[in-house]
């Protein structure tokens, strides 16, 4: 297979008020999520004056992107489609006809498996070409990157820089919360070939992450934004549970990384930085939250080397793990079968 173009694709935000509910009904459209729940979430976007941050920081991962294709004479084209808000997927692949392409690779904006995060994506590319039509071009997906170094080595550093800034003095009663977003346990479990895998894999990045940053401590894997309505359970504790408990245990600090995430969008300013930060705060937690990987230059050249090792697998451009880790590694797989991440079988009440 060759290849004549890279497409980033991520999830899209609003970037002005009147785009909230036109992007929230995107994102819900047949799912079960309830009004209540999108009220307040629009309240969330509303506080950021209706701006997403995540549209401004996959403009400059494009940039990043491209600079680091051309500074190794990697020479394709780099385009940029979104699943809920402009620019969509759709009308990118539209330009990528227009202009001649006639395969490209996807990269998405999400390193592990699961509905949301993978096959949704794929349906995505399904949706834009066949909105484009018979002679749209061939997209095929690069393939999930939670364990590999350009992901894992930015988390590491952002957790240790996190961690410099507490008090060394409090450092035995310091623990590491990683944090993923919630997804409904039905949709857990369909995650991956033989399901499971979201949760499985976000267990690996936390173990590779915490070695890197900080062996010397305890860490946890808790999730956050959860949605769906409350009889529907979805993949606990969430977050702010989770620090209450932590003080009872007598811990002092926390260190929250949102290995779940790339980006600084508005799940991690809201539901972190604001939230979350609000409750360590009651708590009397010194809080501290770890940056993303955002335009890291290994995050960066993560992009290429998944390309390189999907062009020509005959030069075998070796797949890339991050730093070791206790037990054995999960195993991977390039492109997804068609049992692979479906959605969960029983979505619960609509
Ligand atoms: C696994 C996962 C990721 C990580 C993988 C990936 O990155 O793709 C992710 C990312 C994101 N989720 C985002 C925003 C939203 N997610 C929602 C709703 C939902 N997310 C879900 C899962 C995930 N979401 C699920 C199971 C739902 C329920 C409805 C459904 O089954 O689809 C809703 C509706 C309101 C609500 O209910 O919260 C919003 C507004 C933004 C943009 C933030 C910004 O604007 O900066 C980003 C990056
Ligand atoms: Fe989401």
């Amino acid at each position: 297979m060759s290849y004549d173009a890279v497409v980033l694709i991520s999830f899209g935000g609003p970037e002005r008020p009147d785009d909230v509910l036109p992007f929230l009904q995107n994102v819900t459209r047949g799912r079960n999520v309830p009004p209540e729940r999108l009220a307040e979430v629009a309240e969330h976007y509303r506080h950021f004056g209706g701006v997403s941050p995540i549209n401004q920081q996959n403009r400059e991962l494009l940039a990043a992107i491209r600079a680091d294709f051309a500074a190794h004479g990697l020479d394709l084209p780099v385009y940029w489609g979104n699943r809920n808000w402009h620019p969509m997927l759709a009308d990118t692949v539209a330009q990528l006809r227009d202009d001649g392409v006639r395969s490209a690779l996807g990269f998405v904006t999400s390193a592990y498996a699961g509905y949301s995060s993978c096959r949704q994506y794929l349906e995505d590319i399904a949706a834009a070409r066949a909105a484009v039509g018979p002679d749209a071009p061939r997209v095929d997906k690069l393939r999930q990157y939670w364990d590999h170094p350009g992901f894992v080595e930015p988390h590491a550093d952002a957790v240790a820089a996190a961690l410099a800034t507490l008090a060394p003095g409090r450092r035995a009663t310091t623990r590491l919360v990683f944090t993923a977003h919630s997804i409904p346990v039905s949709m857990a479990a369909t995650a991956g070939p033989d399901g499971g895998r979201y949760e499985a894999q976000l267990r690996e990045t936390a173990a590779l992450v915490a070695a890197a940053a900080a062996p010397d401590l305890r860490h946890d894997l808790v999730w956050q934004s959860r949605s769906g309505p409350p009889q529907v359970p979805w993949l606990e504790p969430d977050i702010n549970d989770h620090l209450r408990s932590l003080v009872d245990e007598g811990v002092t600090s926390v260190v929250v990384s949102p290995i779940g995430f790339v980006s600084d969008h508005l799940e991690v300013v809201w539901d972190l930085d604001t939230e979350a930060a609000d409750t360590a705060k009651q708590l009397g937690l010194d809080f501290v939250r770890a940056g993303t990987p955002g335009t890291d230059p290994r995050f960066v050249a993560m992009v290429r080397e998944l390309v390189l090792e999907r062009l020509d697998p005959a030069n075998a451009v070796p797949r890339r793990l991050a730093g070791s880790s206790d037990g054995p590694r999960l195993p991977a797989w390039d492109t997804c079968g068609v049992d692979c991440c479906q959605p969960p079988r029983r979505p619960g009440p609509r």
